[in-house]
Protein backbone atom coordinates (compact mmCIF):
# COMPACT_ATOMS: atom_id res chain seq x y z
CA UNK A 1 0.00 0.00 0.00
CA UNK A 2 1.53 3.29 -0.63
CA UNK A 3 1.23 5.68 2.02
CA UNK A 4 2.56 9.12 0.09
CA UNK A 5 1.62 12.83 0.16
CA UNK A 6 3.26 14.75 -1.96
CA UNK A 7 3.68 18.85 -1.82
CA UNK A 8 5.73 21.07 -3.94
CA UNK A 9 8.73 23.41 -3.15
CA UNK A 10 7.50 27.21 -3.98
CA UNK A 11 7.78 30.48 -3.63
CA UNK A 12 5.23 32.92 -4.49
CA UNK A 13 5.73 36.16 -6.15
CA UNK A 14 3.15 39.04 -6.06
CA UNK A 15 3.11 41.59 -9.11
CA UNK A 16 0.70 43.61 -7.01
CA UNK A 17 -1.01 43.74 -3.41
CA UNK A 18 -3.57 46.28 -4.89
CA UNK A 19 -6.96 44.79 -5.28
CA UNK A 20 -10.48 45.93 -6.37
CA UNK A 21 -12.22 44.01 -4.83
CA UNK A 22 -12.50 43.55 -1.04
CA UNK A 23 -13.07 40.20 0.54
CA UNK A 24 -13.74 40.98 4.21
CA UNK A 25 -11.80 37.73 5.26
CA UNK A 26 -8.42 39.17 3.23
CA UNK A 27 -5.14 39.95 4.92
CA UNK A 28 -3.60 40.48 1.36
CA UNK A 29 -5.00 43.41 -0.37
CA UNK A 30 -4.07 46.90 -0.26
CA UNK A 31 -6.17 50.11 -2.08
CA UNK A 32 -6.10 50.65 -5.82
CA UNK A 33 -3.12 52.05 -6.25
CA UNK A 34 -1.56 51.99 -2.96
CA UNK A 35 1.05 49.01 -4.35
CA UNK A 36 4.09 49.44 -5.99
CA UNK A 37 4.24 46.27 -8.57
CA UNK A 38 6.65 44.26 -8.05
CA UNK A 39 9.68 45.15 -11.07
CA UNK A 40 11.24 42.41 -13.09
CA UNK A 41 14.95 43.51 -11.80
CA UNK A 42 13.18 43.01 -8.14
CA UNK A 43 12.10 39.28 -8.85
CA UNK A 44 15.42 38.39 -10.87
CA UNK A 45 16.90 39.13 -7.25
CA UNK A 46 14.60 37.17 -5.74
CA UNK A 47 14.50 34.15 -7.87
CA UNK A 48 18.53 34.29 -8.46
CA UNK A 49 18.18 33.40 -4.61
CA UNK A 50 16.18 30.91 -5.40
CA UNK A 51 18.02 29.02 -7.35
CA UNK A 52 20.28 27.48 -4.33
CA UNK A 53 17.25 26.85 -2.55
CA UNK A 54 15.38 23.56 -3.85
CA UNK A 55 12.43 25.46 -5.36
CA UNK A 56 10.67 24.35 -8.25
CA UNK A 57 7.12 25.97 -8.27
CA UNK A 58 6.82 30.04 -9.11
CA UNK A 59 3.21 30.56 -7.77
CA UNK A 60 2.12 34.23 -9.08
CA UNK A 61 -0.60 35.13 -6.64
CA UNK A 62 -2.22 38.95 -7.05
CA UNK A 63 -4.50 41.20 -6.22
CA UNK A 64 -6.60 42.42 -9.38
CA UNK A 65 -6.90 45.55 -11.38
CA UNK A 66 -10.21 46.23 -12.73
CA UNK A 67 -11.17 44.84 -16.14
CA UNK A 68 -12.15 47.94 -17.06
CA UNK A 69 -9.79 49.79 -16.13
CA UNK A 70 -7.03 51.37 -18.60
CA UNK A 71 -4.25 49.85 -16.24
CA UNK A 72 -5.56 46.02 -16.64
CA UNK A 73 -3.24 45.52 -19.83
CA UNK A 74 -0.22 46.55 -18.34
CA UNK A 75 -0.92 44.17 -15.12
CA UNK A 76 -1.86 41.39 -17.52
CA UNK A 77 1.52 42.25 -19.10
CA UNK A 78 3.56 42.32 -15.84
CA UNK A 79 2.28 38.77 -14.67
CA UNK A 80 3.24 37.78 -18.01
CA UNK A 81 6.97 39.04 -18.13
CA UNK A 82 7.57 37.57 -14.60
CA UNK A 83 6.12 33.83 -15.59
CA UNK A 84 8.64 34.39 -18.36
CA UNK A 85 11.71 35.26 -16.44
CA UNK A 86 10.83 32.14 -13.54
CA UNK A 87 10.92 30.32 -16.91
CA UNK A 88 14.15 31.45 -18.06
CA UNK A 89 15.60 30.72 -14.50
CA UNK A 90 14.70 27.45 -14.74
CA UNK A 91 10.87 27.39 -12.74
CA UNK A 92 7.93 26.17 -13.56
CA UNK A 93 5.35 28.94 -13.48
CA UNK A 94 1.80 28.49 -11.69
CA UNK A 95 -0.24 31.64 -11.59
CA UNK A 96 -3.29 32.69 -9.70
CA UNK A 97 -4.82 35.82 -9.82
CA UNK A 98 -8.14 36.16 -10.36
CA UNK A 99 -10.83 35.64 -13.03
CA UNK A 100 -9.37 36.67 -16.25
CA UNK A 101 -11.20 36.90 -19.86
CA UNK A 102 -10.65 34.11 -22.47
CA UNK A 103 -8.22 35.93 -24.35
CA UNK A 104 -6.28 36.32 -21.27
CA UNK A 105 -6.49 33.16 -20.09
CA UNK A 106 -5.28 31.80 -23.63
CA UNK A 107 -2.17 33.91 -23.09
CA UNK A 108 -1.04 32.71 -19.82
CA UNK A 109 -1.00 29.57 -21.18
CA UNK A 110 2.20 29.83 -22.91
CA UNK A 111 3.90 30.25 -20.03
CA UNK A 112 2.30 28.64 -17.34
CA UNK A 113 2.56 24.88 -16.68
CA UNK A 114 -0.54 25.16 -14.63
CA UNK A 115 -3.03 27.70 -13.29
CA UNK A 116 -5.27 28.36 -10.65
CA UNK A 117 -8.56 30.09 -9.42
CA UNK A 118 -10.15 29.09 -5.68
CA UNK A 119 -14.24 28.17 -6.29
CA UNK A 120 -14.56 29.05 -2.59
CA UNK A 121 -18.21 28.13 -2.31
CA UNK A 122 -20.84 28.75 -5.25
CA UNK A 123 -23.61 29.70 -1.77
CA UNK A 124 -25.04 32.97 -3.67
CA UNK A 125 -25.78 34.74 0.07
CA UNK A 126 -22.44 35.42 0.21
CA UNK A 127 -22.72 38.14 -2.03
CA UNK A 128 -24.45 40.06 0.55
CA UNK A 129 -21.78 38.90 3.23
CA UNK A 130 -17.76 38.46 3.41
CA UNK A 131 -18.11 39.19 -1.02
CA UNK A 132 -20.51 42.38 -0.58
CA UNK A 133 -17.83 44.10 -2.33
CA UNK A 134 -16.11 41.49 -4.45
CA UNK A 135 -17.44 41.65 -8.04
CA UNK A 136 -14.63 38.98 -8.54
CA UNK A 137 -16.40 35.96 -6.53
CA UNK A 138 -19.30 36.34 -8.47
CA UNK A 139 -20.34 32.49 -8.46
CA UNK A 140 -21.03 31.98 -12.14
CA UNK A 141 -18.07 34.17 -13.11
CA UNK A 142 -15.82 31.52 -11.03
CA UNK A 143 -17.76 28.40 -12.73
CA UNK A 144 -17.07 30.09 -16.21
CA UNK A 145 -13.20 30.23 -15.40
CA UNK A 146 -12.99 26.26 -14.67
CA UNK A 147 -14.99 25.89 -18.13
CA UNK A 148 -12.69 28.10 -20.19
CA UNK A 149 -9.52 26.43 -18.91
CA UNK A 150 -11.25 23.13 -19.33
CA UNK A 151 -11.58 24.56 -23.11
CA UNK A 152 -7.99 25.85 -23.33
CA UNK A 153 -6.52 22.86 -21.90
CA UNK A 154 -5.00 24.55 -18.76
CA UNK A 155 -3.91 21.70 -16.58
CA UNK A 156 -6.05 23.65 -13.46
CA UNK A 157 -6.06 24.03 -9.40
CA UNK A 158 -9.45 24.92 -7.67
CA UNK A 159 -10.88 24.66 -4.74
CA UNK A 160 -12.97 25.57 -1.51
CA UNK A 161 -12.46 28.06 1.15
CA UNK A 162 -14.04 26.53 4.83
CA UNK A 163 -15.83 28.55 7.10
CA UNK A 164 -17.11 31.99 5.11
CA UNK A 165 -20.96 31.63 6.36
CA UNK A 166 -21.81 29.04 3.63
CA UNK A 167 -23.48 25.36 5.16
CA UNK A 168 -22.74 21.91 4.49
CA UNK A 169 -24.92 21.55 2.21
CA UNK A 170 -22.97 24.18 0.28
CA UNK A 171 -19.76 22.34 0.38
CA UNK A 172 -21.44 19.45 -1.76
CA UNK A 173 -23.09 22.08 -4.04
CA UNK A 174 -19.86 23.61 -4.82
CA UNK A 175 -18.00 20.04 -5.23
CA UNK A 176 -20.59 18.88 -7.18
CA UNK A 177 -20.17 21.47 -9.67
CA UNK A 178 -16.20 21.02 -10.25
CA UNK A 179 -16.75 17.04 -10.19
CA UNK A 180 -19.21 18.30 -13.19
CA UNK A 181 -16.69 20.53 -15.09
CA UNK A 182 -13.78 18.23 -14.55
CA UNK A 183 -16.06 14.90 -16.26
CA UNK A 184 -16.35 17.26 -19.40
CA UNK A 185 -12.54 18.49 -19.79
CA UNK A 186 -10.58 16.44 -17.23
CA UNK A 187 -8.23 19.15 -16.58
CA UNK A 188 -8.40 19.44 -12.36
CA UNK A 189 -5.78 18.17 -10.93
CA UNK A 190 -5.75 19.17 -7.79
CA UNK A 191 -8.81 20.50 -5.08
CA UNK A 192 -7.60 22.49 -2.09
CA UNK A 193 -9.66 22.01 1.13
CA UNK A 194 -9.05 25.96 2.70
CA UNK A 195 -9.70 26.47 5.94
CA UNK A 196 -10.72 30.12 6.65
CA UNK A 197 -8.04 31.42 8.91
CA UNK A 198 -8.29 35.35 10.77
CA UNK A 199 -5.27 37.24 9.93
CA UNK A 200 -4.27 40.97 11.55
CA UNK A 201 -5.50 42.46 8.59
CA UNK A 202 -9.06 41.53 7.48
CA UNK A 203 -11.73 43.23 8.19
CA UNK A 204 -14.46 40.36 8.75
CA UNK A 205 -14.23 39.00 12.27
CA UNK A 206 -15.04 35.63 11.40
CA UNK A 207 -14.23 32.99 13.17
CA UNK A 208 -11.23 29.86 12.48
CA UNK A 209 -12.55 27.32 10.68
CA UNK A 210 -13.08 24.36 12.86
CA UNK A 211 -10.05 22.13 12.23
CA UNK A 212 -11.17 19.20 13.55
CA UNK A 213 -13.97 19.26 10.89
CA UNK A 214 -11.20 19.49 8.22
CA UNK A 215 -11.31 15.07 7.74
CA UNK A 216 -15.20 14.91 7.38
CA UNK A 217 -14.88 17.71 4.45
CA UNK A 218 -12.57 15.84 3.12
CA UNK A 219 -14.66 12.39 3.60
CA UNK A 220 -17.53 14.50 1.54
CA UNK A 221 -14.86 15.74 -1.18
CA UNK A 222 -13.47 12.09 -1.33
CA UNK A 223 -17.02 10.55 -2.01
CA UNK A 224 -17.92 13.59 -4.75
CA UNK A 225 -14.98 13.79 -7.06
CA UNK A 226 -13.28 11.02 -9.10
CA UNK A 227 -10.18 9.53 -7.98
CA UNK A 228 -7.44 11.27 -10.28
CA UNK A 229 -8.29 14.26 -8.88
CA UNK A 230 -6.00 15.14 -6.06
CA UNK A 231 -7.10 16.45 -2.55
CA UNK A 232 -4.95 19.74 -1.15
CA UNK A 233 -4.35 20.54 2.37
CA UNK A 234 -2.26 23.22 3.83
CA UNK A 235 -0.38 22.06 6.39
CA UNK A 236 0.45 25.64 8.46
CA UNK A 237 -3.31 25.88 8.58
CA UNK A 238 -4.00 22.61 10.23
CA UNK A 239 -1.15 22.60 11.76
CA UNK A 240 -2.02 20.09 14.88
CA UNK A 241 -0.24 16.97 14.24
CA UNK A 242 -3.35 14.71 14.72
CA UNK A 243 -5.37 16.34 12.87
CA UNK A 244 -3.54 16.60 9.88
CA UNK A 245 -3.40 12.61 10.29
CA UNK A 246 -6.95 11.91 10.21
CA UNK A 247 -7.24 14.40 7.05
CA UNK A 248 -4.44 11.92 5.79
CA UNK A 249 -6.68 8.73 7.01
CA UNK A 250 -9.58 10.51 5.50
CA UNK A 251 -8.16 11.13 1.70
CA UNK A 252 -6.19 14.02 1.47
CA UNK A 253 -2.92 13.45 -0.59
CA UNK A 254 -1.06 16.58 -1.23
CA UNK A 255 0.23 19.80 1.12
CA UNK A 256 0.52 22.42 -1.78
CA UNK A 257 3.13 24.67 -2.06
CA UNK A 258 5.21 24.79 0.81
CA UNK A 259 7.55 27.95 0.97
CA UNK A 260 9.12 30.50 3.06
CA UNK A 261 5.91 32.49 3.70
CA UNK A 262 2.61 31.95 2.89
CA UNK A 263 1.78 35.36 1.22
CA UNK A 264 -2.12 34.71 2.15
CA UNK A 265 -1.95 33.60 5.71
CA UNK A 266 1.13 35.35 6.57
CA UNK A 267 0.73 34.99 10.32
CA UNK A 268 0.60 31.09 9.52
CA UNK A 269 4.56 30.05 9.40
CA UNK A 270 4.57 26.10 8.16
CA UNK A 271 6.27 23.58 10.12
CA UNK A 272 10.12 22.84 9.62
CA UNK A 273 10.49 20.47 7.08
CA UNK A 274 12.08 18.22 9.19
CA UNK A 275 9.28 18.37 11.43
CA UNK A 276 6.61 18.00 9.26
CA UNK A 277 8.39 14.71 7.58
CA UNK A 278 8.71 13.14 11.33
CA UNK A 279 5.32 13.69 12.15
CA UNK A 280 3.77 12.01 8.96
CA UNK A 281 6.71 9.26 9.39
CA UNK A 282 5.86 8.47 12.80
CA UNK A 283 2.31 7.42 11.24
CA UNK A 284 3.81 5.78 7.90
CA UNK A 285 3.36 8.47 5.50
CA UNK A 286 6.38 9.59 3.32
CA UNK A 287 6.47 13.16 2.28
CA UNK A 288 7.83 13.54 -1.76
CA UNK A 289 8.05 16.54 -3.98
CA UNK A 290 5.79 16.80 -7.29
CA UNK A 291 6.09 19.87 -10.01
CA UNK A 292 3.56 22.30 -10.51
CA UNK A 293 1.65 19.98 -13.38
CA UNK A 294 0.76 15.86 -12.98
CA UNK A 295 2.38 13.81 -15.19
CA UNK A 296 -0.81 12.85 -17.42
CA UNK A 297 -0.98 16.73 -18.54
CA UNK A 298 2.31 17.43 -20.06
CA UNK A 299 1.28 16.93 -23.40
CA UNK A 300 -1.34 19.30 -23.14
CA UNK A 301 1.73 22.55 -22.24
CA UNK A 302 3.32 24.09 -25.14
CA UNK A 303 6.11 22.55 -26.55
CA UNK A 304 9.06 24.85 -24.69
CA UNK A 305 7.11 23.93 -21.69
CA UNK A 306 7.12 20.48 -22.32
CA UNK A 307 10.80 20.78 -22.92
CA UNK A 308 11.23 22.75 -19.41
CA UNK A 309 9.10 19.67 -17.59
CA UNK A 310 10.70 17.50 -18.82
CA UNK A 311 13.97 18.37 -17.65
CA UNK A 312 12.80 18.10 -14.11
CA UNK A 313 11.03 14.53 -14.62
CA UNK A 314 14.24 13.05 -16.31
CA UNK A 315 16.33 14.64 -13.51
CA UNK A 316 14.12 13.68 -10.59
CA UNK A 317 10.28 12.70 -10.87
O1 LIG B 1 -1.01 27.02 -6.04
C1 LIG B 1 -1.82 27.55 -5.28
N1 LIG B 1 -1.44 27.88 -4.02
C2 LIG B 1 -2.29 28.43 -3.14
N2 LIG B 1 -1.90 28.72 -1.86
C3 LIG B 1 -0.48 28.86 -1.54
C4 LIG B 1 0.49 27.74 -1.36
O2 LIG B 1 -0.06 26.49 -1.57
C5 LIG B 1 1.38 27.82 -0.07
O3 LIG B 1 0.61 27.63 1.08
C6 LIG B 1 2.30 29.02 0.10
O4 LIG B 1 2.00 30.12 -0.68
C7 LIG B 1 3.76 28.64 -0.07
O5 LIG B 1 4.62 29.71 0.00
C8 LIG B 1 -2.76 29.28 -0.93
C9 LIG B 1 -2.35 29.57 0.35
C10 LIG B 1 -3.24 30.09 1.25
O6 LIG B 1 -2.87 30.36 2.52
C11 LIG B 1 -4.54 30.38 0.86
C12 LIG B 1 -4.95 30.07 -0.41
C13 LIG B 1 -4.08 29.54 -1.33
C14 LIG B 1 -4.51 29.26 -2.64
C15 LIG B 1 -3.61 28.70 -3.55
C16 LIG B 1 -3.99 28.38 -4.90
O7 LIG B 1 -5.12 28.61 -5.34
N3 LIG B 1 -3.06 27.82 -5.72
C1 LIG C 1 -5.60 32.61 -2.89
C2 LIG C 1 -6.85 32.24 -2.15
O1 LIG C 1 -6.69 32.39 -0.76
C3 LIG C 1 -7.95 32.36 -0.14
N1 LIG C 1 -7.96 33.20 1.07
C4 LIG C 1 -8.03 34.53 1.15
N2 LIG C 1 -8.05 34.94 2.43
C5 LIG C 1 -7.98 33.83 3.21
C6 LIG C 1 -7.96 33.58 4.61
N3 LIG C 1 -8.02 34.56 5.54
N4 LIG C 1 -7.87 32.30 5.04
C7 LIG C 1 -7.81 31.29 4.14
N5 LIG C 1 -7.82 31.47 2.81
C8 LIG C 1 -7.91 32.72 2.33
C9 LIG C 1 -8.93 32.84 -1.23
O2 LIG C 1 -9.82 31.79 -1.52
C10 LIG C 1 -8.07 33.08 -2.45
O3 LIG C 1 -8.67 32.69 -3.66
N1 LIG D 1 -7.18 37.64 -5.89
C1 LIG D 1 -7.19 36.25 -6.21
C2 LIG D 1 -8.40 35.55 -5.60
O1 LIG D 1 -8.90 35.96 -4.60
C3 LIG D 1 -5.92 35.53 -5.83
C4 LIG D 1 -5.19 36.02 -4.64
S1 LIG D 1 -6.15 36.17 -3.18
C5 LIG D 1 -5.01 36.69 -2.02
O2 LIG D 1 -8.85 34.58 -6.15
S1 LIG E 1 -8.97 37.49 -1.56
FE1 LIG E 1 -8.11 38.00 -3.60
S2 LIG E 1 -9.86 39.03 -4.60
FE2 LIG E 1 -10.34 39.05 -2.42
S3 LIG E 1 -9.58 41.06 -1.72
FE3 LIG E 1 -7.96 39.52 -1.36
S4 LIG E 1 -6.66 39.70 -3.16
FE4 LIG E 1 -8.59 40.64 -3.69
Amino acid sequence: MSRTVTYSPAYTLVPTYECFNRCTYCNFRTEPLQSPWLTLPEAEKQLNFLQTQGVIEILILSGEVHPQSKRRKAWLQRIYDLCELALALGFLPHTNVGPLSFQEMAQLKEVNVSMGLMLEQLAPDLLQTVHRHAPSKVPALRLQQLEWAGELKIPFTTGLLLGIGENEGDWVETLEAIARIHSRYNHIQEVILQPHSPGNQQSWDGEVFDATKMPEVIAIARSILPDEIRLQIPPNLVAQPDILLACLEAGARDLGGIGPLDEVNPDYPHLQHQTLTEILAAAGWQLVQRLPVYPQYDKWLPQTLQTAVKNWRVNRF
